[in-house]
């Protein structure tokens, strides 16, 4: 049984192996997308597929929107490929429950899979028209906290931004430039308001979108390439909410692999791009989903919150955001992915029965973290934490990664950690110092970075941008021997850019160092240490 328009003809043999399947009419919502597209993505990866597209699924089958989701992809070219267009744009989501049960749907919400390349004349110009399209109501991403990202570790802008600030729209490359040139064709058309929304994992995600659009726009306008009232239109007409969404997507997984197959679904090769994109024709993903947006649509609202999305105002998405990312689940997952590669893990739901590891999410987020969150009002975090440390991270159906959550850390750590520690240093009422678990974990990346886990194995690091100017300084460190530590670490300790503060100015480098002294003394001290700090 392959995933194709073909195959679906035959109804019966996908239901009688337990998969749900499209309740619309997809040839007609095909055509009525393609002339009237009123959602466009950005960011062909597994979270897209695994939540926006399964809502927007739910929506088509229930009658309440006629169109779906064209879906573009202006990194990797070849997840369109290799995951879009062999399977007819369909894909299979897996939703795997805690209690063992596995619901399986065939998701055809997205229309038509394009690539954002100037070069590539036929999907540009279909951008271009979708782009130009009155109704076009919310364009979404999800292309990773790099993504927004104009400039290197360095400040310096990237090369293809700085080509593209000299050569303007017609020939944009970089990922951001691209996307400007296509609100310009836009603006040029009819001046019309759209709505840009980020889902990605990073504060203020919306602001981050809108400051590299402006950037763009405003630089091209001083560079006479465009005109200034570009610049207005950007600022104005063209909005960009924030907003929260959490829904924990591994990559494809063996064991999924394993049971499609042993239900006689074929098309279950997963492969991993030249570009690190894990893709398959299925995507595998817990039951539990958030997403919050900001309601500041300029050009129309998709009826979203039918599907269970919860439109609100800045200030509930801030809270929200906050208590999740800098709290309540995302420093538990990257503490969990730090000592879970030190200590050989391969899966979450293993981590979670490590009286040490459980310990050490339960001291980050009960202790150190919830004091400093406030509440949101429309979730509570008491419960939320209770749910991701009870019953998601456990999930033993879930076959998530410390390697995956590893990817990136250090574009991670200033959010995940360091809003709590700004929160602590902050408020007269707490003393950052005090703080001992955070410490742990930021003297535990240090820890990582060498590459060497507690039984003094090399094993690989998950891809990060600064791993290039991160290694050369650890791999002048090794196990059992503590001096020159200090002048080693002072650099990367006192990164604003990495956590947010430099860890001396608020007094937590020198406990950092010593942490990370004693985590290095000897093969098997990451535990013992573990068991000091955590009194287990
Ligand atoms: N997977 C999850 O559990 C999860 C949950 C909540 C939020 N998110 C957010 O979604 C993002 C993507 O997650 P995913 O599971 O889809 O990952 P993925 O690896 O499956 O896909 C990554 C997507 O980002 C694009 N991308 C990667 N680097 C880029 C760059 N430098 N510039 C532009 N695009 C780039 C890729 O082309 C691809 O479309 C995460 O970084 C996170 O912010 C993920
Ligand atoms: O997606 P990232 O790379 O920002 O972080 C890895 C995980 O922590 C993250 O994907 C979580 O699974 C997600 O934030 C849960 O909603």
């Amino acid at each position: 049984m392959k995933l194709n328009n073909e195959s679906l003809k035959n109804k019966k043999q996908w239901k009688d192996r337990g998969f749900e399947l499209p309740e619309f009419d997809r040839e007609q919502m095909v055509k009525d997308t393609r002339n009237t597209p009123e959602w466009i993505h950005f960011g062909g990866g597994n979270i897209f597929r695994a939540f926006p597209a399964a809502v927007c699924q739910d929506l088509l089958n229930r009658g309440i929107i006629k169109t779906g989701i064209i879906v573009a992809e202006g990194y990797d070219y070849e997840i369109i490929e290799k995951s879009y267009k062999r399977f007819d744009d369909l894909s299979v989501l897996v939703t795997l429950k805690s209690d063992g049960q596995l619901v399986k749907k065939v998701i055809g919400s997205i229309t038509e899979s394009l690539c954002v390349d100037t070069n590539n004349t036929k999907d540009w110009t279909r951008l271009i028209d979708i782009f130009q399209t009155p109704g076009l109501k919310m364009v979404s991403f999800t292309i990773t906290e790099k993504g927004y990202s104009l400039v290197n570790e360095k400040g310096k802008y990237l090369p293809d931004v700085f080509n593209d600030f000299l050569m303007g729209p017609n020939k944009a490359i970089s990922y951001i430039g691209k996307l400007t040139a296509l609100c310009y064709k836009r603006y040029l058309k009819n001046r019309l308001p759209l709505t840009l929304v980020s889902m990605d994992n990073c504060s203020h995600n919306g602001t981050r979108l809108k400051e590299a659009v402006t950037t763009f726009a405003r630089v091209w306008v001083e560079n006479d390439l465009v005109e200034p009232e570009f610049l207005f239109y950007v600022n104005n007409e063209i909005s960009y909410p924030w907003s929260m969404i959490d829904k924990i997507t591994p990559r494809p997984a063996e064991s999924v692999i394993h049971m499609l197959e042993s239900i006689g679904f074929e098309d279950t090769t997963a492969v991993v791009t030249s570009k690190n994109t894990y893709v398959a024709s299925f995507v595998n993903a817990e039951e539990s989903q958030y997403l919050i947006i900001e309601d500041t649509f300029k050009n129309g609202r998709l009826p979203l919150d039918q599907g269970g999305i919860i439109y609100t105002d800045k200030e509930t998405v801030n809270k929200v955001e906050k208590m999740k990312v800098c709290t309540c689940l995302n420093p538990l997952h990257t503490a969990l992915a730090i000592f879970g590669c030190l200590l050989s893990y391969e899966k979450i739901s293993d981590e979670m029965k490590d009286t040490e590891l459980v310990a050490l999410v339960e001291k980050l987020g009960y202790v150190e973290g919830l004091p400093v969150v406030t509440d949101p009002e429309i979730i509570n975090p008491k419960d939320f934490i209770d749910e991701v440390v009870g019953v998601r991270l456990p999930n033993p159906f879930m076959p998530d990664t410390p390697q995956r959550i590893a990817t990136d850390t250090s574009q991670k750590l200033g959010i995940r950690f360091g809003e709590t520690m700004k929160a602590y240093a902050a408020n007269p009422q707490f003393h950052v110092t005090d703080l001992t678990f955070i410490p742990l974990v930021l003297a535990g990346w240090c820890r990582y970075l060498m590459a060497v886990d507690d039984n003094g194995n090399a094993f690989e690091l998950s891809p990060d941008p600064l791993l290039t100017s991160l290694t050369p300084i650890m791999s002048k460190i090794s196990l059992g021997k503590t001096e020159g530590v200090h002048n080693l670490l002072l650099d990367i300790l006192s990164n604003k850019e990495i956590f947010g503060v430099n860890l001396y100015d608020i007094g937590l480098g020198e406990k950092v160092e010593g942490i990370f002294k004693e985590l290095i003394r000897d093969i098997g001290a990451v535990r013992s240490t573990l068991r000091k700090y955590l009194n287990t």
